[in-house]
């Protein structure tokens, strides 16, 4: 049996991907990346196991890029090209972007220090600048939380209302005094298509200081509950801050897989945390099937 595609897996704040390296666009061509293949992988039994994939590949070998990146595609040499475990594609993953940085680095295709000043990378949402903080974790500058109205999401049997939040990708971010910690979330969250007409990540939000420091779970869109969503943090944050009658500051943002530091001003967002690889090795043959 031959050796076939490197894989990595890892994650940041617990919400874990499996790392395709593919620079050229060569190992995963065309539809071989397909849903299917994003499930396979992402099943925990019968696959590697994530709450996505990360395909770390240069935007000239992404069909799309041109079309959501126009005139930054240049700027871009990196794409993130994310998938949740269901196989849908999101604009947006803040906590992949940081473990994608991180995967490049620790691949070789990118020196750490000209991560210092951040990369920019592209998206599904856009073009977004990563760095390495010095403290060995990252950064990545998300863009402005763009709030589009309120709404509400049945969880546990309960209704949550909440904001309407876009960070790329769609977020209800919904502050709660039920403690978050006793729902049950095991379920899809029923929730207004006419507002999320894609789709929605739901994020129940208990405040612990008002407009300083959150804690929350998360219902993820093509995924279901994840330890940790970067660009939930942020639409959590941004909603903590309003309800505190603010627009700026930094909001601590505890996960059930950790803690993230989230900066909010209305001209952008950064969200700061951990990457972490756990393995590395390379894909059977005959698991593929090829
Ligand atoms: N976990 C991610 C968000 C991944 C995409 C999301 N499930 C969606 O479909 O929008 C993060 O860290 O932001």
């Amino acid at each position: 049996m031959t050796a076939t595609p490197r894989v990595l897996i890892g994650h940041g704040t617990e919400n874990d991907f499996v790392v395709l390296p593919d620079p050229d666009g060569s190992v995963w061509p065309g539809k071989r990346l397909d849903a299917a293949m994003v499930r396979r992988l992402c099943d925990r039994r019968a696959g590697l196991g994530g709450d996505g994939v990360l395909r770390l590949v240069r935007s000239a070998h992404v069909p799309d890029a041109a079309d959501v990146l126009g005139a930054e595609l240049a700027a871009c040499e990196w794409f993130m090209d994310h998938r949740n475990a269901d196989g849908s594609y999101a604009e947006m993953c803040g906590n992949g972007i940081r473990l994608f940085l991180h995967a490049l680095v620790a691949e070789g295709l990118l020196g750490r220090a000209a991560c210092l000043d951040g990369v920019l990378v592209g998206t599904r949402g856009g073009p977004r600048r990563v760095g390495a903080s010095p403290d060995g974790g990252y950064w990545v500058d998300m863009g402005p939380a763009r709030e589009f109205g309120r709404g509400s999401a049945e969880v546990d049997g309960s209704t949550f209302t909440g904001a309407a939040v876009s960070m790329g990708n769609p977020h209800l971010a919904a502050l709660t005094d039920v403690d978050v910690d006793t729902l049950d979330l095991s379920r899809e969250p029923a929730f207004d298509a006419g507002l999320f007409p894609d789709g929605v990540n739901v994020e129940l939000i208990n405040v612990l200081e008002p407009g300083v420091h959150i804690r929350l779970r998360v219902f993820e869109r093509g995924v279901g509950e994840t330890r940790s969503c970067g660009t939930g943090a942020c639409a959590a944050a941004y909603a903590a801050l309003a309800d505190a009658g603010r627009d700026e500051g930094t909001v601590v943002v505890d996960v059930p897989g950790g803690r993230l530091s989230v900066q909010v001003d209305p001209r952008t967002t950064v969200l700061t945390g951990p990457a972490v690889l756990v393995s590395a090795g390379s894909l059977c043959r005959e698991w593929l099937g090829d």
